[in-house]
């Protein structure tokens, strides 16, 4: 029987590239620039795998040129960027890497929250200017994070991960989600909260939700306006859950103390897009899994996770296992 075709347009770690070649053979694009259009759908026109960084949209575009494809692997928890429904009426299976980005993710929501609370960004800013003439009692105050109300909005592994550092803080937790989640009620201490009362509630509302269409703009100029004037938006989720005008607009007018992002409706963020300017927000490019050891663990689920569906079992982390049996009834 013949290996299975692989395109793999952006360069991955070694250890799941040694997984992919043992079972498959590979059409590899050794770098991590961004792919043309054009050149992603010449590499899935043989392709029954395709392994890819979310910044890959897999549209319908992508799928008619790519008549043999039977699995998509994302390197990322977030699918946002695959069309499932359009996957899965084709019988083409996706997956992601949840878990493995989990501790890693809330290290770096956590430390978006810190720098914003206690400006640590401004003010690193501050002394490299050379402005710095001394201690003042004043200077770069910012605000407690130790007893403040956390609010989180999306309670999956990644919330509750943040949960359990804010209860080091001895924070009180809030928390919305689609559905309640009674194990963290219990073991976290956290409160549900309609997404409103939490929006009027917290000190820190930290974004933690998958990008569908429910969540797209969940917060916009009526959810700033909930909150309170001393509170910080902190989005590790994905740009397009806030609707960044009304953000930009909000954190203008004072109604909200500052934002501390990883994300933006459009990535990479444009250089002229005010919230650079602002030394209330902090700007991060997207790195809420960046650790050497994540990336690597991510791309060596991302790897099993195809060569488990090519051999035609249901992989791990399949986000439309019902794909399948689309597949099945063929
Ligand atoms: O944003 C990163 C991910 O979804 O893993």
């Amino acid at each position: 029987m013949s290996r299975p075709k692989v395109y793999v347009p952006n360069a991955i770690p070694d250890e799941a590239y040694r997984i992919l070649a043992e079972h498959c053979d590979i059409r590899y694009r050794d770098t991590e620039d961004p792919v043309p259009d054009d050149e992603v759908l010449a590499g899935v026109r043989d392709a029954d795998g395709l392994v890819i960084y979310s910044r890959v949209k897999v549209n319908q575009a992508v799928l008619d040129a790519a008549p043999r494809l039977r699995v998509v692997s994302n390197i990322a928890v977030g699918y946002d960027n695959l069309d499932i429904p359009a996957l899965t009426r084709r019988g083409i299976v996706a997956t992601n890497t949840p878990g493995v980005l989990t501790e890693t993710t809330a290290d770096l929501a956590f430390a978006l929250l810190m720098a914003i609370a206690r400006r640590v960004v401004e003010a690193d800013r501050y002394v490299k200017s050379g402005r710095w003439d001394g201690w003042r009692p004043s200077l770069m105050v910012g605000r407690d994070v130790y007893g403040a109300t956390i609010g989180v909005v999306g309670m999956g592994r990644i919330g509750q991960a943040v949960a359990r550092r804010a209860r080091g803080f001895d924070m009180r937790i809030l928390y919305h989600n689609r559905s309640r989640n009674p194990q963290a009620e219990e073991a976290l201490g956290a409160e549900y909260r309609p997404l409103d009362d939490l929006l009027r509630e917290a000190d820190f509302v930290v974004l933690l939700t998958p990008l569908t269409p429910e969540t797209t703009r969940l917060i916009g100029a009526r959810e700033l306006a909930l909150m309170k004037p001393d509170a910080y938006l902190i989005n590790a989720a994905r740009g397009p859950v806030v609707d960044e005008s009304a953000l930009i607009e909000a954190l203008r007018e004072g109604r909200i103390a500052g934002a501390a992002l990883d994300v933006y409706e459009q990535e990479p963020v444009a250089p002229d897009n005010p919230l650079l300017q602002m030394d209330n927000v902090v700007t991060l490019p997207h790195i809420g899994s960046a650790t050497k050891a994540t990336r690597i663990a991510m791309a060596v689920t991302a790897a099993r996770n195809m060569v488990t569906a090519l051999a035609g079992e249901v992989p791990p982390n399949a986000v439309n296992p019902e794909a399948i049996r689309t597949r099945a009834q063929d």
